[in-house]
C-alpha cells in the first residue's frame, strides 16, 4: 500500500515530465499500479484508516506522484460530496481529454496537491465540462462526460500526466480573479 512516504514531492523531475503511454496487454507490473492508486484513495478518504497510515485524503492519483512516469490516473470521488448522485471511480489509462466546455469552472477553496507539501492560494480555472477518453484495466476504451467536480478532478490528474502541476494555472497577477463567465463552486 502506497504511504506518503512514496509521493514524490515537487523539484523531483518525475513531476514535470511528459508520461509514456501504457502498453496493452497491461503487464503485473502496471495492474498492480493502478490497484495501488485507487487503494491509496480508498484508505485515504477512510477518516480511521486515513489517521491510522497517517495519509493526506486524496480525491485522486497520478502515476507520475508515485514516481511512475506512465500515463495512468486513478480518481474516486468522496460519496458525501456534491456529486453523490454522480460518484466517479475509476482507474484512466492514456486518458485524452477530447473536448472541453468553453465555460470554466473553479473550486471556490482552490486546489492541494500530494506532491505540494504547501497551500498555494488561489483560483485554479478549468474548463467546467470534458469528455474524457480512457482506457480501463482490461484495455477497454471509455468515452465520458464530466462536469463540475468530477471534471475538475480530471482535469487535475491529467494535467500530472502532462508534467502540470495546479498552480502552474494560478494567476500570478490576481489569484483570486474571477471572469464573469466562470462558475465556482465547493
Ligand atoms: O493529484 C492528486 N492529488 O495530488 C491528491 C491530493 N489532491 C486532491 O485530492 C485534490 C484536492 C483539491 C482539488 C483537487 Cl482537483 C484535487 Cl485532485
Ligand atoms: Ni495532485
Amino acid at each position: 500500500m502506497y504511504l506518503m512516504k512514496d509521493i514524490t514531492r515537487e523539484g523531483n523531475p518525475v513531476l514535470r515530465n511528459q508520461t509514456k503511454p501504457v502498453k496493452f496487454p497491461l503487464s503485473d507490473e502496471d495492474r498492480e499500479l493502478g490497484e495501488k492508486m485507487m487503494k491509496y484513495l480508498e484508505v485515504s478518504q477512510d477518516p480511521e484508516l486515513c489517521k491510522k497510515y497517517h495519509l493526506r485524503a486524496g480525491v485522486g492519483l497520478a502515476a507520475p506522484q508515485v514516481g511512475q512516469s506512465k500515463s495512468m490516473a486513478a480518481v474516486l470521488t468522496p460519496p458525501e460530496g456534491e456529486d453523490q448522485k454522480s460518484p466517479f471511480k475509476a482507474i484512466m489509462i492514456n486518458p485524452v481529454i477530447i473536448s472541453n466546455s468553453v465555460q470554466r469552472g473553479a473550486l471556490t477553496e482552490g486546489e492541494g496537491c500530494l506532491s505540494v507539501d504547501r497551500d498555494v492560494p488561489g483560483f485554479v480555472p478549468r474548463a467546467d465540462r470534458i469528455t474524457v477518453k480512457y482506457q480501463d484495466l482490461e484495455g477497454k476504451e471509455h468515452k465520458i462526460r464530466l462536469k463540475h467536480y468530477p471534471a475538475i478532478i480530471a482535469q487535475h490528474e491529467i494535467d500530472h500526466l502532462h508534467g502540470m502541476l495546479f498552480y502552474d494555472h494560478i494567476n500570478k497577477n490576481d489569484p483570486f480573479s474571477k471572469t464573469e463567465d466562470e462558475v465556482f463552486f465547493d
